[in-house]
């Protein structure tokens, strides 16, 4: 059975303070539905504080909601117990931004591994655990002999976080949350790892929640994006038109934010410039293939028109080759200007 999550109008709010007085709402009216008979992948796009980890706690059952109701399976996830639980722990698998917190530093990487095959089941023996382990890190791009038998400090960032996406692949999850999955790793890896995620999307069948402040990325990899800002949906639509046609000042401002890969170029949306229009790109092509050959081209043959058609793409690739914190820190800035336009509407 393929596992669904659905949020159904949900809120959350944290209290603190002396007697709870102080309340913050994390989440207002928040509906949302992943996995099923078709699962895709959904971004979840937001600034600082906009509520995307409580989004994701609250999916992986880590959040109760203060009202609404999330769903497993169409069952109420708070009254999931035995072996229903344990599906929904196997079944349902998050990978997070800093892959180091993840990691004991007293045991060696396969033990995150090899525990939960054993725990769910899914492997009789340890030989067979690391077996399946190996196979796991192969598809991630490991070599399992580099790697297996070493401690978490003796690997890169980027293969830690591979493990971690191993890892979650070897518990043959529906869905899995990956919550800024890439913010942690250089730029180099950035995209590898995006592709990795779209590729388990597309061979194997899993349901993908990737939440990111990165608007160009989730336009890479998403079919649908949902837009959270204050701790509600602001805009959810399939991703061409949330971004082509998006309907909400705070999304516009957003997509404005993204910077242009040529300056003498501009595509932002303000001033008419539609960012579909392809004959804005130098002789109609991706003006920084030179500068990331190796994405341009497998984008080129697996998904095609990926970076070469659409400048918010070719920025992504031309983003991938220089410091995505710049757009980061950007979209903060210009979020701030969306918050004052959305407040005076
Ligand atoms: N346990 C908590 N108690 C009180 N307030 C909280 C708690 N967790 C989160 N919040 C508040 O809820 C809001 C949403 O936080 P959340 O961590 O979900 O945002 P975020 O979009 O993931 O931010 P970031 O990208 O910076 O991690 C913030 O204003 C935060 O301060």
């Amino acid at each position: 059975m393929t596992g669904t999550i659905e949020a159904r109008g949900v809120d959350v709010v944290f209290t603190s303070g002396i007697g709870g007085r102080v309340r913050k709402a994390a989440l207002s009216d928040v509906s949302l539905s992943v996995g099923g008979a078709q699962p895709s992948i959904t971004a979840v796009v937001g600034e600082s504080g906009s509520g995307k980890t409580t989004l994701t706690r609250l999916l992986l059952g880590f959040q109760s909601a203060t009202s609404g109701e999330v769903l497993y399976n169409g069952q109420p996830m708070n009254a999931l117990s035995g072996s229903d639980l344990r599906t929904f722990r196997r079944d349902v698998q998050a990978i997070f931004q800093d892959p180091f917190e993840a990691f004991n530093p007293f045991y060696k990487v396969e033990h995150p591994l090899v525990t939960p095959l054993r725990t769910f089941g899914l492997a009789r023996s340890r030989d067979e655990a690391l077996h399946l382990v190996e196979q796991a890190m192969e598809t991630v791009g490991l070599r399992p002999q580099e790697t297996i038998g070493k401690y978490p400090h003796q690997l890169s960032g980027g293969q830690r976080q591979r493990i971690m996406i191993a890892r979650s692949l070897a518990l043959r999850p529906s869905v899995i949350l990956a919550d800024e999955p890439v913010s942690m790793v250089d730029a180099s890896l950035r995209s590898t790892i995006l592709e990795m995620l779209w590729k388990l999307n597309r061979d194997q069948g899993i349901a993908l929640i990737y939440v990111t402040h990165d608007l160009t990325t989730a336009y890479q990899v998403a079919e649908t994006i949902l837009v959270l800002y204050g701790g509600q949906i602001m805009e959810i639509g399939a991703a061409e038109e949330v971004i082509h046609r998006p309907r909400h000042p705070y999304t516009r401002a957003l997509i404005d934010a993204v910077p242009s890969p040529d300056p003498s170029v501009d595509w932002n949306l303000g001033d008419g410039t539609d960012i579909g229009d392809t004959h804005n790109l130098p002789d109609g092509g991706c003006p920084f293939a030179p500068r990331c050959a190796s994405a341009h081209d497998r984008c080129r043959a697996e998904r095609p028109p990926l970076f070469d058609t659409d400048p918010l793409r070719a920025s992504a690739c031309w983003l991938d080759e220089t410091d995505a914190h710049t757009t980061g820190a950007e979209i903060q800035r210009r979020a701030a200007e969306a918050r004052a336009a959305v407040a005076a509407e």
